[in-house]
């Protein structure tokens, strides 16, 4: 595959379902790596069959970015619980099969519970917490901005709002920091900015479950992992809210942060108001119990 960055940039895809298929075609088209490992259980879905091991075994200490998008689907009669376990124990396998890690190599988890495993893969890794990332609510986060241009019929790129905390039903869309062309968003419209705040999170709520009504979105996340993967290849710098290490929490969870090719170069803190850090709080309590738990029963 041809290059417009660096020399021998290796992206490995680890579960080439529907979210690594579109992923993997969002790099090809994006031109990011000089070359791409697709890795997967399904021998039919997965790279070069032959000699695979052979290849894996030379390629992977050699690998920039490895991005998990592996999952599972629910067995009959399974619980919440084992899918959870089971969940975990494929980001195990998958960070045990793809050591030795180069010392610069960036995680990129993507399966979900995103928040859980990115922090698993973190222990799991001994990679530097900067370098375990997950893709967090860096979609949502692009899907909530879009709906408020068309409220305001402002562009999206002139909007800065994010959705942070625990990617799903509990995430947080950061309207206390949320600037329009750099200016509050009070400031912009006045009383009528609650209205606007109002509209679109009817119009996310309406989006999600079209969403789960439809089943997997797998072209958005695709397109969602390649322009991380770029942040990293071409150092961007850009600010994402994507999922790391929150030391002062204890687990993962979405905040923005400047992205580059050491990962995350700096983290953005955001001044939520209180009830935004009450649903915060509550939501990483939820978490560190199911971490706990986890922890407790390995
Ligand atoms: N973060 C997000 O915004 C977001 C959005 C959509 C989907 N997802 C998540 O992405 C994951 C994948 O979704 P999907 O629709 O592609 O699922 P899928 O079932 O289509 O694909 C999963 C693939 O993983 C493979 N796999 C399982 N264990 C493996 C292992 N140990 N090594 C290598 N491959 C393995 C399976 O063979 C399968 O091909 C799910 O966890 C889903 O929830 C995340």
């Amino acid at each position: 595959m041809a290059s417009k960055t660096t020399p021998a940039f290796r992206i490995a895809i680890i579960g080439v379902g529907q979210v690594g298929t579109a992923a993997a075609y969002s790099i090809i088209l994006a031109s990011l790596a000089t070359e791409l490992l697709i890795v997967d259980l399904d021998r039919e879905l997965r790279d070069t069959e032959q000699q695979y091991e052979q290849l894996l075994t030379r390629k992977r200490a050699k690998v920039n970015i490895v991005v998990i998008t592996a999952g599972s689907k629910y067995n009959r009669g399974e619980t919440a619980v084992q899918h959870t376990y089971k969940k975990i124990s494929i980001v195990r396998s998958i960070v045990e099969e793809m050591k030795p890690f180069r010392s610069d190599t960036i995680l990129l988890v993507v399966a979900n519970p995103v928040d859980l495993l990115t922090f698993f893969a973190y222990e799991l890794s001994g990679l530097p917490a900067s370098q375990v990332l997950g893709s967090g609510t860096f979609l949502d986060s692009l899907r909530v901005r879009n709906l408020l241009a068309q409220k305001i019929k402002i562009a999206p790129a002139s909007i800065d709002l994010y959705t942070v905390g625990l990617h799903g039903d509990s995430q947080i869309v950061a309207w206390s920091d949320a600037t329009i062309g750099g200016m509050p968003m009070s400031k912009v419209f006045g009383a009528n900015a609650s209205e606007c705040e109002d509209a679109t999170n009817e119009g996310m709520k309406r989006l999600e479950t079209m969403i789960r009504v439809k089943g997997s979105t797998p072209l958005g996340i695709g397109a969602a992992v390649s322009s991380i993967c770029s942040s990293i290849t071409s150092d961007q710098r850009n600010i994402r809210p994507i999922c790391y290490m929150q030391p002062e929490w204890g687990c993962c969870f979405s905040m923005p942060a400047v992205l580059g090719r050491a990962g995350v170069v700096k983290k953005i803190d955001m001044a939520l108001d209180s009830t935004e850090k009450m649903a915060l709080e509550q939501s990483v309590k939820e978490l560190k119990a199911t971490i706990e738990n986890v922890s407790q029963n390995q």
